[in-house]
């Protein structure tokens, strides 16, 4: 899954309208099998494994083979500095010379037996200085949860996450600590917060990774300080595990074309990207012969279109040469004209969901492609906000048909329209209405879309726009109405008049 995240982020994606309506569903009592068991809390994220980092401690980009084998606890590898030195991957081996490598994933199950070990450990006496904790308390791990690591960054005084009243979350050390309020140095002062808004925050030393699964406190604080870390630097993109997090640049970064294609496709960086994704679906699909789907999720203007169009120019350069992946290319023009327009949100918001299947031979290339769409916000083509658009359509014909075309279906300027003055918004700024008209008449060329019915499709609009600006007076005291017989009547050839 890849998702898309707007920086002015403020509203509910569907992603997480989505989640929610799964919570609710599982609120409801159903008739299914008993849960699976809690998972237990790693051991890694328990106070007593915690250790200091050695000095040399750096991160690299390259996640060690090791990490992604994931076999079973007993094919673990001891690991000693020669092997970490030589993996060039540190970012996990928190301070120890002999650690293990922990399997990515972890059942429930297997790891039964440790969390009692874990469990037996804690019920031992420890001395926090929010409280001890004594062999007759319940177990910390079952009652306490997530604030384990609240305890010990308050007893070790690290940097945390606090969130005054009414503020956002800051940055800071814990200074000391008082009860229930711990007093913390943030960069312009120092606030005194309850230990209830205070959030463990993660080492310098894993300060932007690449993947939000290296951090050692996955926090909404943490999680959101990483990805601005990165998308400071124009790191758009950040690994989740298997989804990619897209961060909308809102400007032209340095990420794109060819020799980032080749240096994907041989694997010269893996940098988290759309074009890892896009390679890791097409390898998948070509070593298992199994189809594979990319699922782009975001708010308006997140960058879902953009990226979409960004997996498909990789993909059609790995299955490239057949023609076809140009005709694929080319639909997007197409589909853009007829379903996106310009919103408060987003110059170029698309006002329907499609969904593309790209067909690839046995070989890898592309030998066919199928687009659906849905809903489409037909109701954008007589009504709107105030500075939004009609679809971008109606403006590029009006801007840039052909005379002889204008003149065929007695096209006006976009301003003479009813239904795209209304809204006191004709044109987007940096946006040449006209050539992209030409280039719209070009990718209808590209698909083979014939001449004939190109007109028709022309003709179509030009009849929406004068039906707009038939007008109606009423006659008599009934409220009956008769059409006014002024231009917008006049100008109607025949194929309008039978659509009225
Ligand atoms: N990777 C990118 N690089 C540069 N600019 C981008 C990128 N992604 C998005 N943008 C910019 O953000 C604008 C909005 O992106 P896009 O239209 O893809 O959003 P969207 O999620 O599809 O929105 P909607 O749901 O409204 O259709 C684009 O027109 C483009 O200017």
């Amino acid at each position: 899954m890849l998702s898309t995240v707007s920086p002015t982020s403020i509203t509910r994606s569907s992603l997480e309208e989505m989640l929610e309506s799964l919570r609710r569903r599982d609120e409801k009592p159903k008739d299914v099998p008993p849960a699976l068991p809690a998972r237990p809390t790693s051991r890694a994220r328990l106070p007593s494994a915690r250790r200091s980092l050695p000095v040399n401690f750096k991160i690299a980009n390259k996640r060690p083979e090791y990490l992604s084998n994931d076999s079973g606890r007993d094919e673990k590898k001891e690991l000693g500095p020669a092997i970490e030195k030589e993996s060039g991957f540190e970012g996990v081996i928190l301070g120890s010379k002999k650690l293990k490598a922990e399997p990515p994933v972890e059942s429930p199950y297997v790891r039964m037996a440790e969390m009692e070990t874990c469990e037996e450990r804690l019920e031992e006496p420890e001395d926090l200085d929010s409280g001890a904790v004594t062999s007759s308390s319940p177990p910390l791990i079952q009652e306490r949860g997530w604030d384990d690591n609240v305890g010990y960054v308050l007893k070790k005084k690290l940097k945390v996450w606090c969130r005054p009243p009414n503020a956002q979350w800051e940055l800071g050390k814990i200074q000391s600590v008082s009860g229930d309020d711990a007093t913390i140095f943030l960069s312009d002062g120092v606030v005194t917060v309850s230990n209830e808004n205070i959030l463990p925050a993660n080492p310098d030393i894993l300060e932007g990774v690449d993947d939000l699964l290296q951090l050692s406190y996955l926090n909404e604080p943490s999680v959101l300080h990483n990805i601005r870390q990165r998308y400071a630097c124009d790191k758009i993109y950040t690994k989740a595990g298997p989804i990619l997090v897209a961060i909308n640049p809102f400007k032209a970064v340095f990420l794109y074309g060819n020799d980032f294609v080749s240096a994907y496709r041989q694997k010269l960086k893996d940098n988290p990207h759309v074009y890892a994704i896009a390679d890791t679906a097409f390898n998948e699909m070509m070593r298992d012969e199994v189809n594979q789907s990319i699922i782009i999720s975001g708010e308006s203007g997140a960058g879902k279109t953009e990226t979409a169009k960004i997996a498909m120019q990789y993909l059609a350069a790995l299955g490239g040469g057949s023609g076809i992946e140009n005709e694929v290319l080319q639909t997007n023009p197409i589909l853009e004209a007829f379903g996106n327009a310009k919103t408060l949100r987003n110059d170029n918001s698309s006002r329907f969901g499609k969904l593309t299947e790209i067909y690839f031979g046995t070989t890898g290339k592309i030998c066919g492609a199928k687009i659906q769409t849905f809903l489409l916000e037909k109701s954008r083509v007589v009504q709107r906000a105030k500075g939004e658009r009609s679809y971008h359509i109606f403006y590029q014909l009006c801007a840039g048909a052909p005379p002889p075309l204008k003149e065929r279906l007695n096209l006006k300027e976009a301003n003479e329209y009813e239904y795209l003055k209304q809204s006191d918004c004709l044109t987007i700024v940096d946006v040449d209405d006209a050539r992209r008209f030409h280039i719209l008449m070009e990718a209808l060329d590209t698909v083979q879309i014939c001449k004939e019915d190109q007109e028709n499709a022309f003709a179509m609009l030009a009849a929406v726009l004068w039906l707009g600006n038939i007008s109606f007076s009423v006659i008599d005291n009934e409220n009956h109405v008769e059409v006014v017989a002024d231009e917008g009547i006049e100008a109607c050839p025949p194929i309008y008049l039978v659509l009225y």
